[in-house]
């Protein structure tokens, strides 16, 4: 007899270990992404995306907004959270409760209990765009998980160890999957390839990317 540890699964919404800490859920977002892409473009007629500087004077070429009680920005001072979107002046959109509903049962069903995110980093990415391997290390409490949500384009995930030197694997993400890293892997280097043409149904030619997190 063969051991299948996801023989209860279907298919299409195995979770899958990637390593201490760090866990794919696939789907896991996939019945409620037309709410979430609609709650997006809500949110970028409010506080409009837009490609930020890293504080070394390049321009990244993903387009960024966020939501939450803090938002995650940089600029020639630095990477930071703060409560106000500087492009507008006002606080960041509020935390849709779909949003951080979605984010704390997932994170519980990962293995992380007690999530609840104060932050909300949207990333989209048109052809052409990636984010290389960096550490998300800005927040206050490392106790608490990473988790990130992809919605349309797949795009292939980079998730290394917690040197930059480590060689990362490489996963490729489709529409609804969700990775969670906390723990053992919080500080884990991680990123994206560059995001080939394409078009999806429900984002045209772009990907979108939610990442919550705990900020303070
Ligand atoms: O787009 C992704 O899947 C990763 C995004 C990410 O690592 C970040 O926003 O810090
Ligand atoms: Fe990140």
């Amino acid at each position: 007899m063969t051991l299948d540890l996801f023989a209860d699964q279907p298919l299409e919404k195995r979770i899958e270990p990637i390593c201490e800490g760090a866990v794919i859920l696939r789907g896991a977002a996939a019945e409620e992404a037309p709410e979430l892409i609609e709650t997006i473009r809500e949110n970028f007629a409010v506080s409009p995306p837009r490609q930020m500087k890293t504080p070394g004077g390049h321009t990244m070429s993903v387009a960024m907004s966020c939501c939450g009680e803090y938002g995650w920005v940089t600029d020639e001072k630095g990477y930071r959270y703060q409560a106000e979107d500087p492009v507008t002046g006002r606080p960041w959109p509020s935390m849709p409760a779909r949003f951080s509903k979605l984010a704390t049962e997932i994170a519980s069903q990962a293995g992380f209990p007690d999530f609840v995110p104060d932050a909300c980093l949207i990333n989209r990415y048109e052809p052409g765009s990636k984010m290389g391997l960096h550490q998300d290390k800005d927040e206050v409490d490392f106790s608490q998980p990473i988790v990130s949500v992809s919605l349309g384009l797949p795009q292939v995930f980079q998730f290394g160890g917690t040197t930059r030197s480590e060689r990362p694997v490489k996963i490729p993400l489709q529409h609804g999957d969700v990775v969670v890293w906390g723990g053992a892997s919080r500080l884990r280097y991680h990123g994206v390839l560059t995001l080939k043409a394409g078009n999806h149904p429900m984002t045209g030619a772009c990907r979108y990317n939610l990442t919550f997190r705990r900020a303070r």
